[in-house]
């Protein structure tokens, strides 16, 4: 931090770390939330870390060499790093996005009491919930008079319809916790916050479909600003096709992997969350950048975009018949805000449901993409899950925020 130390000052870091980046931030309290540093450290599990930070208009990207950072090292690096940045006694809290809350649907302070919850959940996520406890962990370690605040990516499905959360299996199960839950709510919450402030311009909430198309992928449908229903189910495992997770699959096949093939519960989550989707597909790359690039001359890259673009296409004509129409599709993540392409593609041929796009305005990637003669609202938002965890932060500790 390179401005002078002054006692009044305190800032929120968030953490927001998946299997293979961490992305963090920090924001100033001062009435509102002033970012002032952000970041990813991405790559982990290689030999070489990536980090890419931003110190206001400062952009800057270091490769370091580590020999095999694993999520428990990256975070000691990371946290090493920030200290060199930061003068940590002006840190008043730190804010995590955690992937999985099951009951717990508001951020909560971190006590021991909800780390055992979580640490007892674990077994619902096994890709995320580990590393994210791990995290606190770390941290609660090196700063425990810093209070730590977790904030739950299943929160924004919480008052789901129970038709919705429902799967179909004996009921004893669905007792027991297995049902949809929902992820990327905090992205979610975002996008509709973004809506609603938009809605003074006469922009149309009543029925939301949010598309947000990144490594993971999901999509929700939000009717009058509750959410009733989303791609996701009990892991983030499932839903459309992701960088490399399969999404739904045929119970049929993990049957067969397991009697057939003879695999094990730890290899078919490794199958099932690493080696599949784009990835499982073009047998190249997860990235769908890199896969649109070379698309042309490679029949696999095709197909995986292909796939992609055919289960998000499928998944929002299922969201406006549950929804009973539409009003506003919004696309984000790094897929949806970033790719005119992937969007062309799923919204082609859906002019019977009123979604119209400019071909400019998409080409540009502008925050309203629709024609004029769409009935339907295309919009395109930059997620920010980082500002949603930080102002979590600060509700929860009672930080005045406006
Ligand atoms: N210009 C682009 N065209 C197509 N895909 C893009 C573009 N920019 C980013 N992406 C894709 O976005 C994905 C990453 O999205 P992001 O939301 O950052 O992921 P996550 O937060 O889940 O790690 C990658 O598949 C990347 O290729
Ligand atoms: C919930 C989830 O899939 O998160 P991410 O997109 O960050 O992997
Ligand atoms: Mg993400």
């Amino acid at each position: 931090m390179s401005e002078p130390a002054t006692t009044s000052k305190k800032y929120v870091l968030t953490v927001n770390g998946g299997s293979s980046s961490i992305k963090f931030a920090l924001f100033q309290i001062n009435n509102t939330l002033r970012l002032s540093l952000s970041g990813e450290i991405a790559d982990i599990g290689t030999k070489q870390i990536n980090l890419n930070f931003q110190v206001g208009t400062h952009q800057s990207n270091k490769k370091v060499d580590v020999s095999d950072v694993h999520q428990d090292s990256a975070t000691q690096w990371l946290m090493d790093w920030l200290e060199k940045e930061i003068d940590f006694s002006l840190v008043v809290a730190i804010g995590h996005r955690v992937v999985h809350g099951m009951e717990h649907s508001k951020p909560e302070k971190v006590t021991p009491g909800l780390l055992n919850d979580l640490k007892k959940i674990s077994s619902y996520d096994p890709e995320h919930l580990p590393e994210e406890i791990k995290m606190i962990t770390i941290i609660q370690s090196r700063y425990p008079e810093i209070d730590q605040v977790a904030c739950f990516d299943t929160s924004f499905h919480a008052a789901m319809p129970r038709v919705a959360k429902l799967l179909a299996i004996p009921r004893k199960y669905q007792n027991a916790g297995i049902r949809r839950y929902g992820f990327h709510g905090l992205s979610y919450a975002y996008l509709m916050e973004q809506l609603r402030l938009d809605e003074l311009n006469l922009i149309k909430t009543d029925r939301v479909i949010l598309a947000h198309l990144g490594s993971g992928a999901s999509l929700a449908a939000v009717k009058h600003n509750q959410c009733i229903d989303t791609s996701m189910g009990f892991s983030p495992a499932s839903g459309i096709p992701m960088g490399s997770r399969t999404g739904d699959l045929d119970p049929g096949v993990a049957w067969y992997f397991m009697k057939q093939e003879k695999m094990s519960p730890a290899k078919f989550g490794h199958l099932v969350n690493h080696e599949s989707g784009l990835l499982g597909i073009s047998e190249t790359s997860s990235d769908m950048r890199e896969l649109i690039k070379i698309q042309g001359t490679d029949d696999r890259a095709a197909e995986a975009v292909d796939l992609f673009c055919y289960q998000a296409k499928k998944c929002i004509g299922s969201f406006v018949a549950a929804l009973h129409g539409v009003d506003t599709l919004v696309f984000s993540g790094g897929i949806g805000e970033n790719s005119p392409e992937v969007r062309e593609r799923i919204c082609h041929g859906l002019e019977f449901l009123g979604i119209e796009l400019d071909k400019d305005k998409n080409t540009n990637n502008d925050p309203i993409i629709s024609a004029d003669t769409s009935t339907v609202l295309v919009r395109v938002i930059k997620t920010n899950e980082e500002l949603m965890i930080a102002r979590s932060v600060c509700y929860t500790l009672n930080y005045p925020i406006k």
